[in-house]
């Protein structure tokens, strides 16, 4: 009997939806270098080893927009299984933060509502899109 090929390793990555008061949540576009770039996505990032959800978010927030998360709610959890990885995205709202955003990796940021402006987005993060347009009562053109 053959045996069975192991799981594939995840990738715990940490997503942050920041939510401005009037509702608006905040796109960035991956910079050159990475798989994806220029393809739009929330902002985050790898956890590291030793490093909680809330941990990993609020370091990732500071490297890549210079603002320091204060109200972290862990949301829901989804996974993407991409060419180069298969990844669990831990996706949190985050209700308020401190300081200026400052794009520390020189990417584009928008305050997008629906339907969005901006494309094409990370097909991983499509989900979370969906079900906010859901808990917005609205629906959006994924293209
Ligand atoms: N940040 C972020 N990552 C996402 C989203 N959707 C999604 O599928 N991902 C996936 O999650 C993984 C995040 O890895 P990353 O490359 O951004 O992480 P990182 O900043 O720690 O990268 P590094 O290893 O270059 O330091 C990627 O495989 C990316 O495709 C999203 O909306 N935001």
């Amino acid at each position: 009997m053959k045996a069975e090929a192991p799981a594939p390793a995840r990738v715990e990555v940490a997503v942050g939806i920041l939510l401005r008061s009037d509702g608006a949540f905040l796109l960035g576009s991956r910079p050159a270098g990475k798989p994806y770039a220029g393809y739009w996505e929330f902002p985050g990032g790898k956890v590291e080893p030793g490093e909680t959800v809330e941990q990993a978010l609020r370091r990732e927030l500071l490297e890549e927009l210079g603002v320091d998360a204060r109200q972290i709610e862990l949301w829901r959890v989804s996974e993407h299984d991409y060419p180069h990885a298969l990844v669990r995205l831990h996706w949190c709202k985050v209700h308020s933060w401190q300081g200026e955003f400052e794009m520390r990796e020189g990417q584009a940021v928008s305050w997008q509502i629906f339907p969005l402006t901006v494309a094409p987005v990370l097909p991983g993060a499509y989900p979370v899109l969906d079900l906010l347009a859901h808990e917005r009562g609205t629906s959006y053109s994924r293209d």
